[in-house]
């Protein structure tokens, strides 16, 4: 390692990931420590400015300890999944030299070099918004930059995966595929893209954020519990997943809305299914999860065909995934009805692309009380004011991204300890 003024320097990247969420679900695995699975599983990713993670990571002769801090707040990297990445990258680190900053790291040295990492979620945390899954792909991807590490995406995949199972879904941006792997080391269970977020531009997710607060099951040991309890999970993924995981490949590739729907929403519903088949069993959704999936249910039943999917991962938030901007805002104008806004102020209600409000000719609360009750819905004066937090607009979105710009660094470049503490 060299320096010209030895111990002075502070080097930093940041980067910033998405958050995926599964239409095919992982739940469940054959190896805890590796995080391997019982299945296949295929998501979608979200665009990064609605939902997303932009970590900082920096190493200097003067850092004492390796620390993290998360949302602001300092918290422990002693854990098994933090320690896993940092070594694996650790492992993969190569010779570094920023010439006009007279910085030299030899690749043996990177080992002798601690690490400070800060980062910031814009949605909530553990909230079953998966702030995991973007969280850890960010801090794989943005480790990887800063130690010059050149493996491909699918090697950066499986320590992401060492993190957060769902997190190596989170290493490419559109439709991605976890696959499950054979082998008992974990090498080829890896993310795999089936194609990126241009090749179905027409869909447009909203997100009811139901609760914000955090679980009380974390995904982790609700599936543990399941592997052990629920025989529903074993059929689950040696004979009905197999099968789907390849009709979802052919939706996605066909732009089949109808096939995509009706396999999401099934899979969704399989997986929660399996949670009531653990014992004791888990209950992720409630009421106001279960009333948006009888709006869609009956909305898309009346249609003849499916305008909308519905997903739910660890947590009662909606994820629905509209087929174009039109069926998006017939939706919206749905949803607004059946779950207005407790306080006046619309624009906080609905954030990501706020321009949908406008689209369904949404400008102020006197047009959501002015919405005509959907006509497909039998209980028509019944509202459910404040069972929504708020709701998200968002569409698919592209994987991680070096952030270029220093200004946008948590980390401060002279002390490397977060900006602002
Ligand atoms: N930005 C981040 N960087 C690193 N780790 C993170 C980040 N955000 C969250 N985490 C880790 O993920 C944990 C939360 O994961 P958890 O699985 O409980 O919730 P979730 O991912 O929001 O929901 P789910 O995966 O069930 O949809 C945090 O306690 C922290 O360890
Ligand atoms: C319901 C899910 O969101 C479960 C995600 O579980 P996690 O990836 O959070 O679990 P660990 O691997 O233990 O960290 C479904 C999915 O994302 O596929």
């Amino acid at each position: 390692m060299a320096s010209e003024e030895e111990g002075q320097w502070v080097l930093m990247a940041t980067g910033r990931s998405p958050t995926n969420i599964a239409v095919i679900k992982y739940w469940g695995k054959r190896d805890e420590a590796l995080i391997l699975p019982v299945n296949d599983s295929i998501s979608v990713t979200l665009d990064p400015d609605h939902l997303s993670a932009t970590t900082t990571v920096a190493v200097s002769p003067s850092f004492s300890a390796d620390r993290m801090w998360l949302n602001g707040k300092e918290i422990s990297l002693s854990g098994g999944r933090f320690q896993s990445c940092l070594r694996e990258i650790r492992k993969r680190a190569r010779d570094f030299e920023d010439e006009k900053k007279g910085i030299k790291i030899k690749k043996e040295d990177w080992e002798k070099l601690h690490v400070h990492i800060a980062s910031y979620n814009n949605f909530p945390t553990a909230a079953g918004l998966a702030s995991s899954a973007a969280g850890f792909a960010c801090l794989v991807f943005t480790l990887g930059k800063l130690m010059n590490v050149k493996e491909d995406y699918g090697e950066l995949s499986s320590i992401a995966r060492q993190g957060s199972g769902s997190a190596c879904r989170s290493i490419y941006g559109g439709f991605v595929k976890w696959c499950m792997g054979k082998k008992d080391d974990g090498s080829d269970s890896i993310a795999v893209q089936l194609a990126d977020e241009a090749h179905w531009k027409d869909l447009v997710i909203i997100i009811a954020v139901v609760s914000s607060k955090q679980k009380e099951t974390s995904s982790t040991s609700g599936m543990r519990d399941s592997v052990e309890t629920s025989p529903l999970l074993q059929y689950r993924a040696q004979t009905v997943v197999p099968s789907r995981v390849l009709k979802m490949e052919e939706a996605i590739k066909n732009h089949d809305f109808e096939l995509f729907a009706k396999l999401t929403c099934a899979d969704s519903n399989q997986f929660h299914a399996v949670c009531l088949d653990t014992s004791p069993p888990i209950f992720y959704m409630n009421d106001t999860s279960h009333r948006i999936i009888g709006l869609v249910e009956k909305w898309n039943h009346s249609e003849g065909c499916p305008q909308v999917a519905y997903t739910f991962d660890a947590g009662p938030n909606a994820v629905l995934i509209a087929w174009d901007r039109k069926t998006a805002v017939l939706l919206l104008q749905k949803l607004l009805y059946y779950f207005p806004p407790q306080d006046k102020d619309l624009s906080s209600y609905l954030v990501g692309d706020k321009s949908i409000l406008s689209d369904a000719g949404l400008h102020s609360i006197e047009d959501v009380e002015a919405l005509p009750a959907p006509p497909e819905m039998k209980m028509h004066d019944q509202k459910f004011k404040g069972d929504v937090s708020y709701f998200i607009c968002s569409r698919l979105g592209a994987g991680p991204k070096a952030v270029a710009d220093e200004s946008q660094a948590l980390l401060d470049s002279v002390t490397g300890i977060p900006k602002g503490v």
